[in-house]
């Protein structure tokens, strides 16, 4: 961390100035620690899509100087007077929020990623009316609430992913019941949530057909990954051999895609997740789902409770997140990658190793 004074502390962080995403070093004060607060030095972070459509300001509603990233690993360097559950040193995460009302019908149901009034881990301004910034930054204060242990036998860049992607995957199997045993899964885009899908869903001992654009990933996805079979979703004659045959689809595809090809491999009563964050409408013809009885539902990260039972069920079961780790100047080389499909599966910043107080004066 920078310097401090009396009330703040100055940190740096790579923010995007603009729609064009690119980004590069930016000094900020952090708010004064409140009694409810951890401060921690960030360690990793990693990059999901979103951070892509938020720098690109795909939903339109981006604004800057914008610091993204919402996978984050970082080490307790202070809490405030009333944390009880953090202590100095101790290695935890923040993932997507930051804050929420308390009172709403999701927050006193402990969902409170659906909470109205939630509050985004950047590209939102915090309840003292600065902006949010995100884990691409020496350091983070968040609201004890929305900060989680990282367990024992976790490696904190292993742990990144696991923040977004992972609970974003395994809310809605646990949600919508479908953490039986023998249950059929679909993931369809195999990317950062995509490969953390068919890892959960594998431990859960489903049969996994990855669904995917390409043939590309095919070895990874049944050698690596443990997928028990792989379609091409432009190959329709695999396609037409696998209707009926899926519980459920969790569709991570980041843009505009035709939904009835996957409506129709769903089994009666099978459900279609959809992942993507897609600012432009999807369209199906009713039958698709009528006869069938099929869901076309969606599901929003996870709780707070999910992402700590996420994490301890990667322990339990051995799971980890396939990476690949970088330095915070490659980071605009990352971005770039990720939107062309060119990453096995998540790319997490080694934000800690990467001197980025230093590169502050050097890099813009
Ligand atoms: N609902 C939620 O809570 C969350 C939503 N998201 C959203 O989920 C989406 C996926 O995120 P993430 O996994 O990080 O993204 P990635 O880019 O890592 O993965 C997306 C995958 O979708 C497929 N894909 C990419 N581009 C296209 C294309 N043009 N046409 C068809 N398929 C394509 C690719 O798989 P393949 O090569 O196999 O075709 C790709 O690997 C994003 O929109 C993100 O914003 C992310 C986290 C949480
Ligand atoms: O990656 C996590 C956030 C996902 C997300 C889902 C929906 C939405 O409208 C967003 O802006 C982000
Ligand atoms: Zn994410
Ligand atoms: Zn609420």
């Amino acid at each position: 961390m920078g310097s401090v004074d009396a009330s703040e502390t100055t940190v740096t962080g790579w923010a995007a100035r603009d729609a064009t995403g690119h980004l590069s070093p930016y000094t900020y004060t952090l708010r004064k620690t409140g009694p409810e607060d951890v401060v921690l030095k960030v360690k990793y972070c990693g990059i999901c899509h979103t951070d892509v459509h938020q720098v690109k300001n795909d939903l339109g509603a981006s604004k800057y100087p914008m610091v993204p990233g919402h996978e984050v690993v970082g080490e307790v360097v202070e809490v405030g007077p009333e944390v009880s559950k953090f202590r100095a040193g101790d290695v935890v995460g923040v993932g997507v929020i930051v804050g929420c009302c308390r009172d709403c019908r999701p927050c006193k149901a402990n969902v409170e990623q659906y909470c109205n009034k939630k509050i985004w881990s950047y590209n939102d301004v915090y309840t003292d009316g600065k902006p949010t910034q995100g884990g691409f930054a020496s350091a983070m204060v968040v609201d004890q609430k929305f900060v989680v242990k990282i367990p024992a036998g976790l490696a904190p860049e292993q742990a990144a992913p696991l923040l977004c992607a992972g609970v974003t995957v395994y809310s809605p199997l646990k949600h919508f019941g479908l953490m039986t045993p023998g249950l059929r899964g679909g993931i369809l885009g195999l990317g950062g949530v995509g490969h953390m899908g068919v890892k959960v869903a594998k431990s859960m001992g489903h049969h996994v057909t990855v669904i995917s654009s390409s043939n590309k990933k095919r070895a990874e996805a049944m050698d690596d990954l443990g997928a028990d079979a792989y379609l091409v979703s432009s190959d329709a004659d695999q396609m037409a051999a696998a209707a009926d045959s899926l519980d459920y689809i969790i569709d991570t595809v980041p843009v505009k895609h035709p939904l009835e090809p996957y409506l129709a491999l769903l089994k009666m009563d099978g459900k279609l997740v959809l992942m993507g964050v897609i600012a432009e409408p999807l369209s199906f013809v009713s039958p698709m789902v009528m006869l069938g009885r099929k869901t076309i539902t969606g599901s929003f990260i996870g709780s707070m409770d999910e992402t700590e039972e996420v994490l301890q069920f990667c322990v339990d079961k051995g799971l980890t997140s396939q990476i690949e780790v970088v330095k915070m100047d490659y980071v605009n080389q990352a971005f770039e990658r990720l939107e062309r499909n060119d990453v096995r599966y998540r790319f997490v910043v080694d934000v800690g190793g990467s001197n980025i107080e230093d590169a502050a004066c050097t890099c813009l």
